[in-house]
């Protein structure tokens, strides 16, 4: 995919820092567990959430937001050092991440094409992180409709959106089930490093 401010490396992480990296994951959703978003028109989204960092990303009937707590009541958990470490290797951007947002991929999970667009400084990028199943992710234009491009996410690549990516429509179409041994029971992460305030 050939657009400025859109970046992929692939397997940034190796297999063993990922091995790592999900056993860091599993000890913030033991104290944030997965949820399931449900939009402010009451649909359910196929992908369950939770969040590391100062804020996460939450969604029901009040509508789209930041929260400094989870659906639960409870803070966030720290974002994992290994996560950060991708931030200041790759966003090149003087200001730190406040959400780590996790989406859990089960066979039929999906996201529909949408903007990033609750933040304040679009100045920064968001950092995407993507463990387990290959997804098909793609990218539209800054306006709905037009022209979209798609490419395979595969276990261990970091991708950066900033610059003229940074507000785009994007989404991931479909994952390819069982394509990773990463997680035990299949499926796909992806964490997204957003500056939020
Ligand atoms: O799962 C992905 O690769 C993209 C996730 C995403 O766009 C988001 O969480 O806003
Ligand atoms: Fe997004």
């Amino acid at each position: 995919m050939h657009l400025r401010g859109f970046r992929i490396h692939p397997g940034w992480f190796s297999a063993e820092d990922q091995r790592a990296l999900v056993a860091d994951l599993r000890q913030v959703l033991t104290k944030a567990p997965l949820f399931q978003p449900i939009t402010p028109r009451g649909h359910k989204m196929s992908v369950r959430m939770s969040a590391a960092g100062k804020y996460g990303w939450i969604t029901d009937r009040k509508g789209y937001r930041y929260s400094k707590v989870h659906p639960q009541g409870m803070h966030w958990p720290a974002i994992p050092d290994r996560v950060m470490d991708a931030w200041y290797a790759l966003a090149n951007c003087p200001r730190e991440p406040e959400c780590c947002l996790i989406n859990w991929y089960s066979e039929d999970a999906r996201m529909g094409l949408h903007q990033d667009r609750d933040e304040a400084d679009f100045d920064c990028p968001v950092l995407s992180i993507s463990l387990g199943d290959d997804a098909l992710f793609r990218m539209g234009n800054v306006e709905r409709g037009g022209k979209t491009e798609s490419v395979w996410l595969r276990s261990g690549d970091v991708v950066v959106m900033g610059g003229d990516a940074r507000l785009r429509f994007h989404g991931v179409d479909r994952i390819r089930f069982g394509s990773s041994t990463l997680l035990s029971k299949g499926g796909r992460i992806n964490l997204t490093l957003r500056v939020v305030t």
